[in-house]
């Protein structure tokens, strides 16, 4: 690239590294009782957590079931999510990609949104140097930034510092969604010196109000759907430097996540959503069975007995 095309690659960096900061809800999909994605459901859900102060919503996350929909209903999704980001000026994420660099691409190039999340291909297991010719074949191909999404323990394939800083340097890479079971060694080498203009969000609920205490830009979180304020007002807690505050606001939260991850997500949360009316059913398709009573129960009660820590 020539210097005044890198400047300007870097000045669009900096302001999609802008965009990616706070808090992203990762959207459910609600199903009606006959079995149909209840699109009305999933329209307020969207506006809610937009009126709460998410900076934006992903549509297919993984939290969203997308691989229990079909292309129709996939479209649909994105379409509801879409129109609530457009309405309000918020980002668009949207999930894409799977573990085959050739499909990947072509599932990119029909994304219309602020950017995609990738995850790093699953189950194929092919070297970090394989993540990496698999990130530059598809930025060379997207219409749209991609955010690396690393959740080895979904995708069996670990992604060092080294190759985050890697992946970082590659145009059109704008963050990572990191969610690595904890906070290890990589995490606290990545965020002592993150690399340039590059988002990092943290996508694993129990750890994000840490990875935000070590400097992570914002979070994509399921949990994020109950007390989204709280968990705004976690992220700026951090940013604007209140100690006290964000580790209040970062403890509680943490307990709340905890319940809600007791069994595969998004089971637990689309129980209690279910149970406070927000959705006509807490189904969730096959390979999911839904949560158990009593871990709804438990995760109810922890919201409950947030309300007052979280209230200003
Ligand atoms: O929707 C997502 O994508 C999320 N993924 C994480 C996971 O897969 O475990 C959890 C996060 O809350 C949202």
């Amino acid at each position: 690239m020539h210097k005044r095309e890198l400047d300007l690659h870097w000045r669009l960096r900096q302001a999609e590294t802008m965009r990616l900061a706070g808090i992203h809800v990762p959207l459910i999909t609600p199903f009606a009782p006959d079995g149909s994605v209840a699109a009305d459901a999933l329209e307020a859900l969207a506006h809610s957590a937009l009126d709460k102060g998410a900076a934006g919503l992903v549509a297919l996350g993984t939290t969203g079931e997308p691989s229990a929909l079909d292309d129709d209903e996939r479209r649909r999704v994105v379409e509801i999510c879409a129109s609530a980001c457009r309405e309000r000026g918020a980002t668009l994420i949207v999930g894409a990609g799977t573990n085959n660099t050739r499909s990947s691409a072509d599932s990119l190039r029909s994304v219309r949104a602020d950017a995609a999340l990738v995850a790093v291909p699953h189950f194929v297991r092919p070297s970090e140097a394989g993540v990496l010719a698999h990130f530059r074949a598809l930025a060379a191909e997207s219409p749209v930034p991609l955010i690396v999404y690393n959740i080895p323990y979904r995708t069996g394939q670990s992604v060092s510092a080294a190759t985050l800083r890697g992946l970082a340097e590659i145009p059109g890479v704008v963050g990572v969604k990191h969610a690595v079971g904890g906070i290890d060694q990589d995490t606290v080498e990545l965020l002592a010196a993150p690399p340039h203009d590059f988002a990092v969000l943290c996508g694993d609920d129990v750890f994000a109000p840490a990875v935000l205490a070590l400097g992570g830009h914002g979070a994509i979180l399921a949990s994020a759907h109950l007390h989204t304020a709280a968990f705004v007002d976690l992220a700026t807690a951090w940013r604007n430097g209140d100690v006290e505050r964000a580790r209040g606001l970062g403890n509680a939260l943490a307990a709340l996540s905890k319940t809600l991850f007791a069994e595969p997500s998004p089971t637990v949360l689309k129980g209690v959503l279910h149970a406070q009316g927000h959705i006509p059913t807490p189904d969730v398709r096959l390979p999911l069975l839904p949560a158990s009573a009593a871990s709804v129960a438990d995760a109810v009660n922890a919201t409950q007995a947030l309300t007052p820590v979280t209230a200003r």
